[in-house]
């Protein structure tokens, strides 16, 4: 079993990316970023790669992790606090603690690429 067929498949996706871009864009850190990006656009990116990530049967055909954040020089602490975000999404969805660090220990990896720049970088 998948960890997306353990949280629900699609729908439980979509009200987590729903959730997550609340989360985030109500976050002063964090809501410069996604002035002016087409959230419909983003969300419905941000499904298919999340479902994509954890096992479901999705295509994600957006661009790399890198191509679509190089523009916004993002620094690694608030990449921390985007995942940090979307854990709080998860748990508050119900998901299971492990399967929260499951997903975490998948996104991890993509730090490096979204947000390559020095910890001192402006956002
Ligand atoms: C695990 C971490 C992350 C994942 C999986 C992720 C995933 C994505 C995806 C799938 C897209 C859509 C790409 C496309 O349209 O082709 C996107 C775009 C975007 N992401 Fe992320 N992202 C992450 C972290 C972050 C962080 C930390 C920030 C800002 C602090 C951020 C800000 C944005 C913005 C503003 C866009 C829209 C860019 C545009 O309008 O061109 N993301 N992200």
């Amino acid at each position: 079993m998948t960890i997306y067929d353990t949280i629900g498949g699609a729908p439980a996706v979509a009200a987590a990316v729903d959730d997550f871009y609340v989360r985030v864009t109500s976050d002063p850190e964090l809501a410069g970023y996604f002035e002016g990006t087409d959230m419909r656009k983003l969300k419905s990116h941000q499904r298919t790669f999340i479902a994509a990530a954890i096992g479901g049967p999705e295509k994600y055909v957006g661009k790399s992790m890198a191509q679509a954040h190089a523009r916004l020089n993002i620094v690694p602490s608030h990449f921390d606090l985007v995942v940090g975000h979307l854990v709080d999404t998860l748990a508050s969805l119900g998901v299971p603690e492990h399967v929260i660090g499951q997903i975490g220990a998948t996104l991890a990896p993509l730090k490096d690429e979204i947000a390559p720049g020095p910890s001192t970088q402006a956002g």
